[in-house]
């Protein structure tokens, strides 16, 4: 049993991020229950979060175009260590996480947090339902298990980890002749099998879409994936150019399968 308060602390729109942060959190927990914080939803992000040394927070975060989603660095400011440790952990899907590891190490680190342990983990790609399919899977999840058995709870220095320091630029895709892909204003589109149940509205992480028309966008689409993947009809879908040669050059360009990789 850990003398420090167990947390499993996570934004995770198609939950693979939840899964390996929450497996991590409750083997270091042992015989007491992780506590949960997940700041998926826009209302969970209202307010900020502090933490005291008296806590250990498995923090966890999905990649985002090699790096740590810029949506949340706002929120992430917010978020105060007090001298908890933290164990950073990122979730990618299949391609590469970049210096995502090592740019929310130094986050938590600089928001005052003692990172011990860290790990990247694959998930099925948020664009797709072959990349990575059902990743983490039974043996990420031994993976995780074992990873989290050998950390250690005490502060013995920031964690290293790998990544460039300063950190690189937003990966950015490219079309075939070489040019950037933009997809920030890409938003996916309703097909007539939509029935309004409305559960699109409530999973967008960015509050985005509309509960009185679940057709129309108040803000701003991140690609997450969370409405695509969790509509029981299967009705939202993308139909831009960019964004369907992306996740197919993806579908075909990554399909070795990546291993998690942890720092101790
Ligand atoms: C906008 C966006 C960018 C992404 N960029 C990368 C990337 O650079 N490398 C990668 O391997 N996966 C990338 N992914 C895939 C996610 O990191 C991966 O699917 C992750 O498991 C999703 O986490 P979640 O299930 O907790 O939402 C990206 C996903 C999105 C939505």
């Amino acid at each position: 049993m850990s003398e420090k308060k167990i947390w499993a602390m996570y934004f995770s729109p198609t939950g693979t991020t939840e899964k390996i942060v929450r497996c991590v959190a409750d083997v270091l927990a042992g015989n007491d229950q992780a506590e949960v914080f997940d700041f998926t939803l826009p209302q969970s992000r209202s307010e900020g979060k502090t933490f005291t040394e008296k806590d250990a927070v498995v923090f966890g975060v999905p990649v985002y175009a090699g790096r740590v989603p810029n949506v949340l660095l706002k929120y992430l400011d917010t978020v105060q260590g007090g001298g908890a440790l933290a164990v950073p952990v990122v979730l990618y899907g299949n391609r590469n996480y970049d210096d995502a590891l090592i740019e929310l190490r130094n986050i938590l680190e600089k928001n005052g947090f003692h990172t011990i342990a860290a790990g990247a983990f694959i998930g099925e790609h948020s664009f797709s339902k072959i990349l990575a399919a059902g990743r983490p899977d039974d043996k990420d999840m031994e993976l995780a298990r074992d990873f989290a058995s050998k950390i250690v709870l005490e502060n013995r220095g920031m964690i290293q980890v790998k990544g460039e320091d300063p950190i690189r630029g937003y990966y950015q895709p490219r079309d075939r002749k070489g040019v950037f892909i933009d997809i920030r204003k890409v938003k996916p589109l309703t097909a007539d099998s939509c029935t309004d149940c409305k559960l699109c509205a409530q999973v967008c992480p960015m509050g985005s879409i509309s509960f009185d028309n679940v057709r129309e966008f108040t803000g701003i689409c991140i690609k997450c994936g969370s409405c695509i993947k969790k509509c029981p009809q299967g009705a939202k879908y993308y139909e831009d150019e960019g964004y369907l040669y992306h996740k197919h050059e993806l579908e075909e360009g990554y399909t070795r399968r990546a291993e998690p990789e942890v720092f101790l």
